[in-house]
């Protein structure tokens, strides 16, 4: 009978790893940070150090209702989901995941309510930093406890959903706002620059 962390129930044996962009891809924070400073430069501002809360906007709401709308209008400007930096060592390391036997990668992310820029502008990033063929790789959703997979790379601590006990473990991605984080168990990926990020799929792949 297959165990609480056994995936045995999957009828194929590739490892279907799931990979969020914001944060994990994509540098969301450090881009909303430098484009708070220069359209704000008089205006209190918080250091990626001193990120609590997932969403930049709760945090600067604290300081000031203001702050928070101005965070806001930011990420829903035409051009800022285009041109996220890359998070370092990510892109590499999803071409070779994707070469890898026994693993099938996807890109699992949410967007923004308020579409307008951000769905068009994933698309594009994915394909600029990525390839065309990662074009067929994209799984949009509001709601990632719906997606199928063995494990979910995301930085955000808490997701919720429909699911209740989502089928994939959440391994959590480093990130200034999740540092501190009581992540109760979960195990963490903290870059994809020390190769660790290897050893964690190889110890998937043995339950798979
Ligand atoms: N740190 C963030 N502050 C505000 N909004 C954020 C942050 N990280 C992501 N978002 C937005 C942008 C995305 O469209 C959604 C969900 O992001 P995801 O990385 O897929 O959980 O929230
Ligand atoms: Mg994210």
């Amino acid at each position: 009978m297959a165990g609480k962390n056994s995936f045995r129930n999957h009828s194929e044996r590739k490892l279907l790893v799931l990979v969020d962009m914001d944060q994990v891809l994509c540098d969301f924070e450090m881009r909303l940070l430098q484009e708070f400073q220069s359209r704000h430069p008089n205006d209190p501002f918080i250091p990626l150090e001193e990120r609590r809360t997932f969403y930049a906007r709760d945090q600067y709401a604290k300081i000031r209702a203001d702050l928070a709308d101005n965070i806001r209008d930011i990420y829903n400007s035409e051009g800022f989901f285009r041109d996220l930096p890359e998070i370092p060592g990510a892109c590499d390391a999803m071409k070779e995941l994707k070469e890898m036997e026994g693993v099938d990668v996807f890109i699992c992310s949410s967007p923004l309510t308020s579409y307008e820029f951000c769905l068009k502008e994933k698309f594009q990033w994915i394909e600029e930093h990525l390839g065309q063929e990662w074009l067929d790789k994209i799984i949009l959703t509001k709601d990632k406890t719906v997606a199928n997979g063995h494990v979910l790379i995301d930085d955000r601590p808490n997701i919720k959903g429909a699911i209740r006990k989502p089928i994939w473990e959440h391994v959590v991605f480093t990130a200034c706002h999740n540092v501190h984080s009581d992540i109760r168990g979960k195990r963490r990926l903290d870059n994809w620059t020390d190769g660790s990020w290897r050893d964690l799929i190889l110890d998937l792949q043995m339950r798979v």
